[in-house]
């Protein structure tokens, strides 16, 4: 039977050992702002066999194809997410030891849950598997992304969810309010159900990402007593509930059953949702357990640095720094050709004096935080990661039998006008629509079959180049000749 099984998990397992095709929820992603790189089950590395989850560093080799830089970020997340699945594992295994042997060929099919198939559970055996001692509990380990806007926060998120194949919700912490106006904190994990295709067994080992969580801290915060801003501070009560783990009900769509009883609170290894399954195929309501969901909060957190930077320069020569100038602090003025990242050096009492509550920050213990991005990094962005905007637009004249290229120059003076306009990489499509409004307008239905991006077009004084068909040679001499004065005038 073990060969059979062994056989039958093989053949359910994509590359990673973490998916498959079946359980796939790249139609269910929720509230897409930026386009997400295309990714493919091929780009998915294989994992070293009789290893089911891929490894942290696995993890960060598949985060390099999409995200550029960021590297701690990536190597907290991965970790964070890879420790949150063993802990997943464990306790849904403990919950039920034999379960596991229990799996034939034929449950497989298209109906067969997660909770059995967990891609997450198939290759590994649960950590109590033949045993019905309880497992050690690990405490969830939420994580906080600290960084600027366009830094690749969410992307980082969605990426590893999309590749450990897991539900992914966004949703904005400013739209969280305690009062009626504005949408309630179980609305993250109303959408979470929503993209897990209202699976309930799914949803309850999702990720949830909560962005602009900086904006309910308590704004009276820093120092100021008396005037406390209660709104944010009963979000935030809110959400560390949430967070810990509590049972969140939320509306079926088009529901039709009854009410199914929510599962016990009190069992840290119960899985949320799956009575509902088990019970009633369309139940009106879903009780989702979020004891195994892992939360990713993130925000810009515009401040925060003052802050740290106060406490460094009173940790560090016994004094509060005049901040007007950064240049008064030995400790940010060092002769590195990176500079300090303020926000790298961030404590929970920095956090605390933000605006947050101390124990809403104590159910954030990974900390992470994304650098502003530099114009190399804006350059690799638009040209070399996964499915980068430059191949996009390139593809989609390609559609129309027609070759665009930017020259080098072209480039650069891209991602200097997106570094200079803020916003990091999110800066880049705006422009790209804009300087290929012309070409996208003119192309289709012409006889064109070549356009060129010069450095000129981009800083707006000069047309893109336009050639027809036989005129190829025409359009790599230009090509050519603007490549060459570029790299003589570079120093
Ligand atoms: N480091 C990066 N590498 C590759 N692409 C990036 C990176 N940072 C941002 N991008 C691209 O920029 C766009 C915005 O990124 P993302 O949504 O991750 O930003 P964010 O940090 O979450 O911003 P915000 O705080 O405003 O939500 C996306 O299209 C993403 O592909």
């Amino acid at each position: 039977m073990w060969t059979t099984l062994t056989a039958t998990r093989i053949k359910l397992v994509t590359a990673t050992g973490l998916s498959h095709p079946r359980f796939n929820v790249r139609n269910v992603r929720t509230q897409p702002r930026d386009a997400t790189p295309d990714i493919n089950d091929q780009d998915i590395p294989n994992n070293p066999p009789g290893f089911g989850l891929a490894t942290p560093r696995e993890l960060v080799q598949y985060l390099n194809q999409f995200v550029i830089g960021q590297e701690n970020a990536k190597k907290v997340l991965s970790v964070a997410v890879f420790n949150h699945y063993n802990r997943v594992r464990a306790n849904l295994g403990y919950s039920d030891p034999n379960e596991y042997d229990s799996i034939h060929e034929s449950d497989v099919d298209e109906s067969v849950s997660i909770a059995q198939l967990s891609p997450l559970r198939k290759k590994l055996p649960p950590l109590s598997f033949r045993s019905r001692e309880r497992p050690v509990l690990f405490e969830k380990s939420n994580v906080l992304v600290l960084g600027p806007t366009g830094s690749g926060k969410t992307l980082l998120a969605r990426t590893l969810a999309k590749v450990l194949d897991v539900p992914f919700s966004i949703s904005d912490a400013t739209s969280f309010t305690q009062a009626n106006v504005g949408e309630d904190v179980d609305m993250a994990i109303q959408r979470l159900v929503q993209a897990a295709n209202f699976d309930p067994v799914r949803a309850s080992t999702g990720i949830v990402y909560i962005d602009e969580v900086d904006k309910i801290a308590r704004r009276s915060s820093s120092g100021t007593e008396g005037s406390r801003d209660v709104g944010g501070e009963g979000v935030q009560q809110s959400l560390l509930r949430m967070m810990e783990g509590s049972v969140v009900t939320v509306q079926a769509k088009g529901g039709v059953s009854a009410e199914i009883p929510p599962p016990s609170t009190s069992d840290p290894h119960s899985r949320g949702g799956q009575r509902a399954t088990q019970a009633a195929s369309k139940p009106d309501v879903y009780h989702i357990d979020t004891s195994n969901v892992l939360f990713i909060l993130s925000g810009a957190f515009v401040g925060l640095d003052k802050i740290i930077k106060q406490r460094v320069a009173k940790g560090s020569i016994g004094f509060t720094a005049n901040l007007a100038s950064d240049t008064t602090l030995p400790f940010f003025t060092s002769n590195r050709k990176t500079p300090h990242n303020p926000l790298d050096l961030v404590e929970t009492g920095d956090l605390v004096k933000y605006g947050f509550i101390p124990e809403f920050i104590s159910r954030l213990p990974s900390i992470t935080t994304l650098a502003p991005l530099t114009i190399p990094d804006l350059r690799r962005i638009l040209t070399e990661v996964k499915g980068s905007l430059v191949s996009q637009y390139t593809a989609l004249f390609g559609y129309s039998g027609v070759e665009i290229r930017f020259t080098s120059g072209a480039l650069d003076e891209i991602c200097k006008k997106a570094f200079e306009r803020g916003g990091g990489a999110r800066g880049l499509r705006g422009i790209m629509e804009t300087l290929l409004l012309d070409p996208m307008y003119e192309v289709p239905g012409s006889d064109i079959f070549h356009v060129l991006i010069t450095i000129d077009t981009v800083k707006g004084t000069a047309p893109p180049g336009y050639w027809k068909r036989g005129q190829a040679v025409k359009f790599w001499e230009a090509w050519a000749t603007e490549e060459g004065n570029y790299s003589k005038g570079k120093p």
